[in-house]
């Protein structure tokens, strides 16, 4: 019996040990009262001395039965309630699932590139935030003055009509370049206690500690928190809802639409959409501050939305916040363009386009709209110019002096260089580059351009003229051209063709796909571009040009370095850096001192790769079109020829810059092959200021385009403009009416082609050698290449050429 109650007894421990909960008050509360005559301890005793109340006993192991059953339901309610939210997740799969799927659709039919429509996705999910009402339930967020409350309450006292918070956290960033200019402008997260410090004042009215604010991320936090906290947000998902109902599959919806949902909210609502969208706009006209309008959107989508981006369809809230900004848009409505698609402007004219066609369609729109016309790129307009009055505004105009958006994609490659680099940088390394190309400089480059210029005959030699075939010349000149500019501007001789064609391939891979960028509607922006497999690859491309760069910078340190033991403890010749010893530009990097302070390892890269493309890949350009036009024009060649005879001889000697100066009629017709092939085809710019172009007001953060390429080709500045014709620049020089922006294959003002000069000696050397040794012919003389411009004009298959030998 004592083992029979040490049992009973110990029938007690496993209902705690059931509970899970064997030292909390919960559990004992609950335990049935044990009935009276009941053992109350385990105390052994004996079985003469206890009296069992075995009813009580049955009323105890009832109530326990009972507690038993209540548990099962609850587990059986909780197990309903999981399955409910199991079906409930499974159904949000299935629609995210099916919505993948149609974005997946719609990708394909939008681009043959990779773009991973599945990974956006994910990525909107991984930044799903915890929703309003949870942080309300954890006490979290609480009803305040300013923060958590509804639009009209705020304003109410505030004039003007919108929230002053915001008034005053875009005045505060506003008023100061340095904020306006701060790297990751919005996007980097400020100091949580601050904001909450601003967040108290803003609450009383107070809005000192915010106009003292050192760093703006905590005054870009107040305003995204005051947004983010609204109890009815700037547009609702209902209001939308209604103008765009069914936004994945939107492809059409009319301007009048977003019209509508703008006006249909309450004037508080327009008037603060206006003041923020006017602000987000400058933000992102600004480059130091590396964010863009879509990263913007995107993230101010979910704030005017103020809904998690995983509750509605991610297009239809990035699609609604663009409409907004499309609102904002209306200012160029005068000017001629293409028909717009509503948010993604004209980016539907170059989808799925390759780079011919994008060319073409280019040419087209200037045939079409005329000297002036916009085109809009996913909510960025471009006015895009061809007429010599606007090239000159534009050039010379400070307000223009910064290169636009589409560069900072080709700066991911060769940096903030000259060609990129605006402001005091760009002004004290042009100082600095600028002696590199005086002509006594370039003439200690002349027997570089001569040996390479042979070098290549004899080659050329071997290619066609044994066997008669033509060879295809474009990628012959672009290692020319690389060779050169490495040996003369680096100071670094190449060990061979295999390296040349190593680094002009990817130069060839990497101007492709930042022209692909800028045309298509997804990659375009950085954020979806960092998705797609080919951004991987574009990394692999850079890393590999830039090994190239730095390869060439360390021979250049070593050779000086050598040169330097080996000339001892002589003095240096005052006059040396143009005279005796051959000075390359690389030289000049190395040696720089920019306020006593040397150039850094990066910047001297980023020179170093700016001049390695822009000094090899335009120049094989223009050389191509130099070498068709002559084969072409077998009269012409002719006569170039000729000069060449009667100035330097019919035998390769060593040219010098003064012979190369006698070769007037080459001149002209290299003029001429840069006028119809110009290889630089369009530049552009963006406004940096409010400022007046011609008869347009053009905002801030506008950019404009010179389509040199249409100007050098439009009848109303040269007649008869198709014709190959040299002698047109003699004419024009006679007359005095010839405006000198009107011809600008180097672009012009302060920031023309710093390697001009060069580029003009290199292609007369390479021209005389070529002449001297061969008669250049077009396999079929009715040939006419297809061009492409991949930043660079090019011949998009190539250019046949045949050389035949000449009997000297
Ligand atoms: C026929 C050959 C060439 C043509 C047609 C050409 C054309 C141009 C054009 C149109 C620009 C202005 C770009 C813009 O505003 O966006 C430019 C700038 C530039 N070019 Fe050339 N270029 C040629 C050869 C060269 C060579 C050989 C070098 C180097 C040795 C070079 C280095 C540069 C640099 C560094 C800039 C930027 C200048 C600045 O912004 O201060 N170019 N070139």
């Amino acid at each position: 019996m004592d083992s029979y109650l040490g049992l009973a007894q110990s029938k007690l421990k496993p209902r705690s040990v059931v509970d899970g909960f064997s030292n909390r008050s919960a559990t004992i509360k609950k335990r049935p009262t044990r009935p009276a005559g009941y053992p109350t301890t385990s105390r052994p005793i004996s079985t003469s001395s206890i009296v069992i109340d075995t009813a009580a006993q049955f009323r105890y192991l009832q109530e326990e039965h009972r507690l038993v059953l209540e548990k099962c339901k609850k587990l059986e309610d909780s197990y309903s309630t999981l399955e409910a939210e199991y079906a409930k997740v499974k159904s949000d799969n299935e629609r995210l699932q099916s919505a993948y799927e149609e974005l997946q659709e719609s990708y394909n039919n939008v681009t043959a590139k990779n773009f991973n429509a599945g990974k956006l996705l994910v990525y909107f999910k991984l930044k799903r935030r915890t929703d309003k009402e949870t942080l309300e339930k954890r006490n979290i967020i609480k009803n305040e003055a300013c923060f958590n409350t509804y639009l009209q309450d705020v304003v109410m006292l505030d004039n003007p009509r919108i929230p002053r918070v915001i008034h005053e956290c875009i005045a505060v960033l506003e008023s100061n370049d340095k904020f306006m200019k701060s790297p990751g402008l919005y996007r980097v997260s400020g100091d949580h206690n601050t904001i909450q410090n601003l967040r108290y004042d803003i609450n009383a009215n107070n809005y000192k500690r915010l106009h003292k604010q050192k760093s703006p991320h905590e005054i870009c936090g107040i305003l995204k928190l005051f947004l983010r906290e609204l109890k009815d947000p700037l547009i609702s998902l209902e209001t939308c809802e209604k103008y765009f109902p069914d936004v994945l599959q939107m492809k059409i919806n009319t301007r009048s639409k977003v019209m509508q949902l703008i006006n249909s909210l309450d004037a508080v609502r327009q008037n603060t959409l206006k003041v923020l969208m006017k602000h987000l706009r400058n933000v992102a006209a600004i480059q130091e501050n590396e964010v863009d309008n879509f990263s913007l959107g995107l993230l101010f989508s979910s704030l005017i939305f103020n809904e998690t981006l995983a509750d509605v369809s991610v297009l239809g809230v990035v699609a609604a916040v663009l409409a907004v900004f499309d609102w904002k848009l209306k200012a160029y409505q005068d000017l001629p363009g293409p028909r717009r698609w509503p948010l993604i402007g004209n980016v539907v004219s170059f989808l799925g386009a390759g780079p011919v066609e994008i060319f073409d369609q280019l040419i087209a729109f200037a045939a079409t709209y005329g000297k002036v016309y916009k085109l809009d790129f996913f909510y960025d307009y471009t006015i895009v110019y061809s007429s010599p009055e606007a090239a000159e505004a534009i050039l010379t105009s400070p307000a223009f002096a910064a290169k636009s958006q589409d560069y900072d994609k080709v700066s991911e490659w060769i940096g903030n260089g000259l060609l990129i680099s605006r402001g005091q940088k760009w002004f004290t390394h042009r100082k600095v580059i600028t002696p590199g190309f005086h002509f006594k400089i370039l003439e200690n480059f002349v027997p570089v351009f001569n040996r390479q210029a042979e070098a290549f005959c004899a080659k050329l030699e071997s290619l066609s003229v044994g066997s008669g075939k033509a060879v295809n010349i474009f990628p012959e000149l672009k290692l020319l051209t690389l060779g050169i500019i490495c040996e003369t501007a680096m100071g670094v001789g190449m060990a061979g063709d295999t390296q040349q064609a190593y680094y002009t391939q990817i130069v060839e891979e990497l101007s492709s796909i930042l022209y692909w960028r800028m045309f298509n509607v997804f990659v375009n922006i950085d954020v979806l571009f960092r998705l797609t497999h080919t951004s991987k690859r574009f990394n692999e491309l850079v890393k590999k040009s830039w090994n190239f760069t730095l390869d060439m910078i360390d021979k250049r340190r070593k050779i000086n370095q050598l040169e330097e033991q080996n000339r001892g403890s002589e003095e240096r010749n005052e006059d040396e850096s143009f005279g005796k010893r051959k000075r390359a530009l690389l030289d000049t990097l190395l040696e720089a001192r920019i306020d006593g302070k040397p150039l850094t390892d990066e910047e001297i890269r980023e020179e170093v790769d700016t001049f390695t493309f822009a000094g090899h890949d335009t120049t094989a350009s223009a050389m191509t079109f130099i070498l068709y036009n002559v084969a072409k024009h077998p009269v012409v060649q002719e006569r170039i020829y000729q000069e060449i005879v009667s100035e330097i001889g019919e035998e390769f000697c060593e040219l010098s810059l003064s012979s190369l100066n006698n070769l007037h009629y080459m001149e002209l017709a290299i003029k001429e092959s840069l006028r119809l092939f110009p290889p630089v085809p369009v530049i552009a710019r963006i406004a940096t200021e409010d400022t007046q172009l011609l008869s347009e007001k053009i905002t801030r953060g506008t950019s404009v385009a010179i389509d040199i390429f249409t100007m050098h080709h439009s009848a109303d500045y040269f007649p008869d403009a198709e014709r190959f014709d040299p002698d047109r620049f003699e004419a024009a020089r006679s007359t005095q009416t010839f405006n000198p922006y009107t011809y600008i294959p180097f672009s012009a003002g302060s920031r023309n082609c710093v390697g001009q000069k060069f580029a003009q000696y290199e292609l007369k050397t390479t021209l005389v050698k070529l002449l001297q040794r061969f008669q250049i012919r077009l396999p079929d003389a009715n040939y006419v290449p297809t061009l492409k411009a991949e930043i660079v004009l090019k011949p998009a298959e190539g250019l046949p050429l045949k050389f035949i030998k000449r009997s000297v």
